[in-house]
């Protein structure tokens, strides 16, 4: 399975293809778009999101509701657009375009692919970069995603996400999978304790009012993946390395681990390893879930959890110093409109992108030209783990 997006954050239109889902899996575009709402949503975002309603249509690869094994082709139309239809070279060359061409950017913005983009693509006009660059691009990878959720889930496989910890505050509880499973997922910081999340929801404000952002760290679990997706016998098969690239590829993510993490640094190997036991009616299992799931780059059967860190929002109401690319002088940067925190956002994003690895390793394992081939692999394969 793979895809490829198009589209700039301002342009008409996200445009998605999606290749490889097997024939025969349920899938309207109302299920995408609800996934989609979910991204647009989150406490700190700017004043583009009142603006766009993320729908998505599907153009192609879908019949009567269901795929058809063909390439899936879907749109997100960009609601904005219609008010940069000349800034973005789309309205007819009348005067007020012209006046709008002038309009280009030649102050680069820290922390964002402005001055590199415009120094390896040869743009004058760091617009040409930021287009592209923009984190617009995630509402196309959480429409893939939603897609290959709705492929695990009828393997039984659920994937969900949560917000740990947005500027310093944190959400130090130690849940069990059916807290995160019933957690408040409607919350708009995405945090499952409502007190920390109205602590955060204070961060945010003191961050926006101070003219600065703030970053965060999220969590996603997988819940019931088969033992043995992945492979350790080379180094791109591996699929937490392989989930590492996804989620590090999503805008403004810095880090990402697996299970105890960073925190494995100072704890015995006593402490870290997860002793292995069996029982009939579930086969193998861990007596703990330190390692989050992974063993030799394949899952062990336990819950995967993958945690990531985002950085503050690069952009600032109150900005940072910078050069003009053409006078050279130092200038403070350009202050375009912006979110002041995307973490609750951008936890949905980590989520989606994990949900694609997760089923384009079940399609690698498990070859399929149609979803009861693979409801029926699936189900043979894990009779055989739990036997073996
Ligand atoms: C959901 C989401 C929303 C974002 N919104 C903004 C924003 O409004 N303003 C901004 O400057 N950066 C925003 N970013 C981050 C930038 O897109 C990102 O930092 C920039 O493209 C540079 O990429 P890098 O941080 O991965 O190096 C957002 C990121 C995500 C995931
Ligand atoms: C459009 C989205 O996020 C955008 C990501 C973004 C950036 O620089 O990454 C900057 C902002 O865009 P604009 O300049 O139009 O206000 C965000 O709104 C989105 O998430 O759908």
């Amino acid at each position: 399975m793979r895809f490829l997006t198009a589209g700039e954050s301002h342009g008409p239109q996200l445009t998605v293809i999606i290749e490889g889902i097997p024939a025969n899996l349920q899938l309207t575009a109302e299920e995408i778009t609800s996934e989609l709402l979910k991204r647009q949503g989150g406490y700190g975002r700017g004043r583009r999101m009142q603006i766009e309603k993320d729908t998505v249509e599907i153009m192609s690869g879908v019949r009567n509701g269901y795929t058809l094994g063909s390439p899936i082709t879907l749109v997100v139309k960009n609601d904005d657009h219609k008010h940069w239809l000349n800034i973005m070279g789309t309205a007819p060359i009348d005067e007020a375009a012209q006046e709008a061409m002038k309009r280009v950017i030649t102050k680069p913005r820290p922390g964002h692919a402005d001055l590199v983009g415009g120094m390896k693509y040869n743009h004058r006009d760091l617009r040409n970069v930021l287009e592209r660059s923009s984190a617009r691009e995630t509402a196309a990878r959480v429409a893939v995603g939603a897609v290959a959720k709705l492929l695990l889930k009828q393997l039984g496989i659920e994937i969900i996400s949560r917000v740990k910890e947005i500027g310093g505050v944190k959400d130090e509880h130690e849940y069990t999978l059916e807290d995160i499973r019933n957690g408040n997922e409607r919350n708009d910081v995405r945090c499952l304790d409502e007190a920390v999340a109205e602590r955060m929801r204070e961060r945010i404000d003191a961050a926006k009012k101070a003219g600065d952002s703030i970053g965060g760290e999220v969590e996603v679990t997988v819940i019931n993946c088969p033992a043995g997706l992945g492979s350790y016998v080379h180094y791109d098969r591996k699929l937490d390395g392989r989930i590492a690239q996804s989620v590090i590829s999503i805008n403004a993510f810095k880090g990402v681990s697996f299970g105890a993490g960073f925190k494995m640094a100072a704890l015995p190997g006593s402490e870290v390893q997860d002793p292995i036991a069996y029982d009939e009616a579930q086969g193998y299992y861990r007596l703990s879930n330190h390692l989050g799931g992974f063993e030799g780059g394949m899952t062990n059967g336990m819950p995967i959890t993958v945690n990531a860190v985002m950085k503050p929002i690069p952009t600032l109401y109150k900005p940072l110093p910078s050069v003009d690319i053409e006078t050279k002088e130092a200038y403070q940067a350009s202050i375009e409109r912006s979110d002041s925190c995307a973490v609750p956002a951008a936890s949905i994003v980590c989520e989606h992108a994990v949900a694609f690895e997760i089923a384009r390793a079940v399609l690698e394992e498990f070859q399929s030209n149609h979803m009861e081939q693979l409801i029926q692999q699936v189900a043979e394969y894990r009779a055989k783990v739990r036997a073996y």
